[in-house]
């Protein structure tokens, strides 16, 4: 029997997911959608799903198995405490929440429960070039990982809605992830310095370079640039002891003309990270079935939310803002 998912959120990647879950993937059916924007609901909602205009209802109804959520970040927060309460796998993508004490709620949520129910959307986790570059480091053959290079680049974002703090807790969050699991590390202290401004965002503080100072030591550093024209264009490079291990740019034809030699550069995450969200969803698909979540906890989720907060504490510090960590529950270890 298919999987009957219910979207909240068919927004951007709201859309994109329910394209892969009706068009795609199998062994799941998208039977109800919501949105705040009731008409936008109806205009997305696939063929035979109900559109419900209470978030609540949607996620209790007996038709629905599990629930994907594609709101807003603000939104996560009660969207992810409701389906926990009504006991139904969730899919969240990120950030899972914006702030620590919201983190706090969702892993006591999810421990009172005693199961996983929550999947938190990092796809990088599921993309085939991010999966070779962590089997390098974890194999050992490079020594010991000393120093990470995380190359975070957004041709533009919306305006208006991609609001100041968004560049640490929208974006950086998935640089924060896939530090602490290419490492197999923590995140204790962030600190962040801010260049002269790109005219391009307007007012909005971009880009930024932010430091992750791992429990282990090694250090990460992140370019965050959300204005930068020219494509979406994702890098990664481990330095380690005995070598250097790296993401490989996206293959894509190489053309030859008067203007030189030239590779087309991804538009933005849909078509970088297509296959990873894909991945992702089979993965989710099959856990699901079985009542429960895999990959990205929200353990997960509540390290990237204090890795956000502390960055955002060390842009008007100025200062290396160390991070306190509850102990980890038992549920995800
Ligand atoms: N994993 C990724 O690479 C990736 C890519 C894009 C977006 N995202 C995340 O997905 C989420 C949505 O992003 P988007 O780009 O699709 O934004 P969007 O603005 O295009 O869509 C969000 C939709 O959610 C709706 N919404 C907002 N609050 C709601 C609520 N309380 N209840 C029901 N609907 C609500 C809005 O009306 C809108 O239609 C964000 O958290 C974003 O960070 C993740
Ligand atoms: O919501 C998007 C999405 O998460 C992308 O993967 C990221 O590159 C963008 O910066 C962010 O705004």
């Amino acid at each position: 029997m298919s999987l009957r998912v219910g979207v909240i959120g068919t927004g951007m990647i709201g859309q994109d997911h329910i394209r892969r879950l009706t068009k795609v993937l199998q062994g799941v059916e998208v039977v109800a959608v919501n949105d705040i924007d009731e008409n936008r609901a109806t205009a997305i909602a696939p063929e035979g799903a109900k559109v419900f205009t209470s978030v609540k209802e949607l996620i209790h109804s007996e038709t629905v198995d599990a629930v994907v959520i594609c709101s807003w970040g603000a939104a996560h927060e009660e969207q992810l405490l409701e389906c926990i309460a009504a006991g139904k796998p969730v899919f969240c993508e990120k950030p899972m929440v914006i702030s620590e004490e919201s983190a706090l709620k969702v892993l006591a949520a999810e421990v009172a429960y005693g199961k996983r129910l929550v999947q938190v959307g990092f796809m990088r986790r599921f993309d085939a070039d991010y999966r070779r570059l962590k089997a390098v480091i974890d194999g050992g053959t490079l020594g010991t990982p000393l120093m990470y290079h995380s190359t975070h680049r957004n041709p533009s974002v919306p305006e208006g809605l991609y609001t100041s703090d968004m560049p640490l807790n929208d974006t950086l969050v998935h640089d924060a992830d896939i530090s602490r699991w290419l490492l197999s590390d923590e995140i204790d202290a962030v600190e962040v310095r801010v260049p002269r401004r790109s005219t391009r965002g307007g007012e909005l503080r971009d880009p930024t370079i932010v430091l992750l100072h791992m429990a282990s030591g090694a250090i990460v550093d992140v370019e965050i640039s959300v204005n930068i024209a020219y494509g979406y264009d994702i890098r990664g490079e481990v330095s380690c002891e005995l070598g250097v291990a790296a993401l490989p740019n996206r293959p894509a034809t190489v053309i030859s003309d008067q203007h030189g030699i030239r590779q087309a550069i991804p538009e933005d995450w849909r078509e970088r990270f297509i296959e990873a969200y894909d991945q992702e969803f089979r993965e989710w698909i099959a856990a699901a079935s079985a009542g429960t979540a895999t990959g990205p906890s929200a353990w997960d989720g509540y390290a990237a939310t204090l890795t956000a907060d502390a960055a955002l504490r060390a842009v008007t510090s100025g200062q290396r803002e160390p991070i306190k960590r509850i102990s980890k529950p038992d549920l995800y270890n």
